[in-house]
């Protein structure tokens, strides 16, 4: 399958300092791809390098463009969204000033954010600030939905919520998936399970596995030498297949 982003030989450095070492993989045109690893191996930054949010160096090349030397506001240009791990919604203005702000399209998609996430329409004058964590990770995603973007990076979407909120992240994720691949940053196996194709597994600034996401999981070994876990271990979020 033809790959929409193809990272090769890239490496990132936060305030002087390594944070990832060599990373090469590509990211196919349709479905979820998942990142992978222990904490502290690199995931978020390897995102952020793609973004051009931190320094970086190596190849990054989005639907045969090279990005790896333009401005970040040139890649979200490009059509690459973000959705960080601290999810960024301003807490102050309202859900509606929210999505209002993250509008860059003439013809914003507001009717699939509102299918995806009704919650939020009722909600489109509350302080963003006053939602719960899922709300606004729900909000955090709209913001990126909104455009017609060509590939989403979305940071532990999942992280710190509800095993109840999980499952409607996890949905609202796979129906995303269904219009725009997805590069997901992820913990949680059951959510990979559900989510991804293929997974992309770091460790110590490298990539140390890639492969199809169902052969991993279901090697409980290589879960476990690769991410310290158990696969049948994590509690498998409601409505899971
Ligand atoms: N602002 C920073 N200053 C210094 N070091 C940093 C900074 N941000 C990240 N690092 C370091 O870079 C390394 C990679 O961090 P990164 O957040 O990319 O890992 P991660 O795999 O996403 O971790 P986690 O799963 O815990 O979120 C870590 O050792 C971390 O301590």
């Amino acid at each position: 399958m033809s790959a929409i982003l193809e990272v090769e030989h890239l490496s990132a450095t936060i305030n002087g300092q390594l944070v990832v070492e060599d990373v090469t993989f590509s990211v196919p045109a349709t479905g979820v791809t998942a990142i992978l690893g222990r904490n502290g191996v690199g995931k978020t930054s390897t995102i952020k390098a793609v973004m051009g949010l931190i320094g970086r160096a190596g190849r990054v090349e989005f639907d045969g463009h090279r990005i790896d030397r333009e401005d970040t506001h040139r890649i979200v240009r490009r059509g690459i969204g973000y959705v960080p791990e601290d999810r960024e919604v301003f807490a102050g203005l309202t859900v509606a000033e929210n999505l209002r702000l993250a509008e860059r399209d003439a013809k914003p998609r507001r009717e699939l954010v509102e299918q995806l996430f009704p919650d939020l329409v009722r909600r489109s004058g509350q302080r963003a600030g006053t939602l719960s964590g899922g709300q606004q990770q729900m909000l955090s995603l709209s913001r990126a939905l909104l455009n017609a973007n060509r590939l989403l990076l979305v940071d532990e979407p999942t992280k710190g919520l509800a095993p109840k909120i999980v499952t409607e992240v996890a949905e609202a994720l796979e129906e995303a998936a269904r219009t725009v691949p997805i590069l997901l940053v992820e913990q949680n196996l059951p959510v990979i399970e559900r989510l991804a194709q293929d997974v992309v597994v770091i460790d110590a600034g490298t990539v140390v596995h890639t492969g199809d996401a169902r052969s991993l999981l279901a090697d409980d070994d290589a879960v476990h030498r690769l991410l310290g876990v158990h696969a049948e271990t994590t509690p498998a979020p409601e409505g899971a297949k």
